[in-house]
């Protein structure tokens, strides 16, 4: 593996990957994905769909997302340009760290992604305008499937970096968590 270094995080399954990128004096190569290199975080896991995002405010959250049952997925997320404070939530029942969540600074210009196993609701804030975000996922999309916690729910307490300026209406109808929670099967 010399494409990538992989860094655990304080979430067991949640792994920090830092991109070594090839660089000369037109700028740099780096490797997004490598199904050998990254054997060892995918395992048998295929990828599925490649999907990127443009979000034009700052202080827009998007999130927090996951896929249940059968179409449960993990996810590599990337930024590519802009900065966001990226942040991923423990939703496993039984998991020693159920509903802790961890952020991590991904920025366009930098080298840092996050992947997001099954069983983790995903979002993010803009720190700066027009930020775009390349995801690689291991499942299909399917609405049908899809769960969605709340930014702000309190039994999470996200510390956003900033004033959330912008969200989508679906974003902000998620419900939120109450005691009756005891969290997704994986
Ligand atoms: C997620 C998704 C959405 N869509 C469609 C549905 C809708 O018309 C439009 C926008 O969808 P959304 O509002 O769900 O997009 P968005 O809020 O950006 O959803 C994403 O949020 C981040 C935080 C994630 O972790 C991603 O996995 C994904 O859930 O795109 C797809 O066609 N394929 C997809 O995989």
């Amino acid at each position: 593996m010399d494409r990538f270094v992989v860094e655990p995080t304080p979430l067991p399954g949640l792994l920090q990957l830092r991109r070594l990128p090839r660089a000369d004096a037109r700028g740099y190569l780096e490797r997004l994905y490598d199904q050998a290199d990254l054997s060892g975080v995918f395992g048998d896991r295929v990828v599925r769909q490649v999907n990127r995002t443009l979000t034009r405010k700052k202080g827009a959250v998007r999130g927090m997302h996951l896929q249940m049952g059968k179409h449960a997925e993990a996810k590599l997320v990337t930024c590519v340009r802009g900065k966001v404070f990226d942040v991923a939530v423990d939703l496993r029942q039984g998991s020693g760290t159920f509903l802790h969540w961890h952020g991590v600074l991904l920025d366009g210009d930098g080298s840092e992604s996050l992947f997001i196993p099954e069983g983790f609701a995903h979002g993010f804030q803009t720190l700066t305008d027009d930020c775009e975000m390349l995801y690689l996922h291991t499942a299909a999309y399917e609405p049908g499937a899809e769960m969605g916690v709340h930014p702000e729910d309190t039994a999470i307490a996200i510390a956003w970096p900033g004033e959330i300026t912008d969200m989508s209406v679906r974003d902000g109808s998620h419900p939120r968590i109450d005691a009756s929670f005891k969290g997704v099967l994986t």
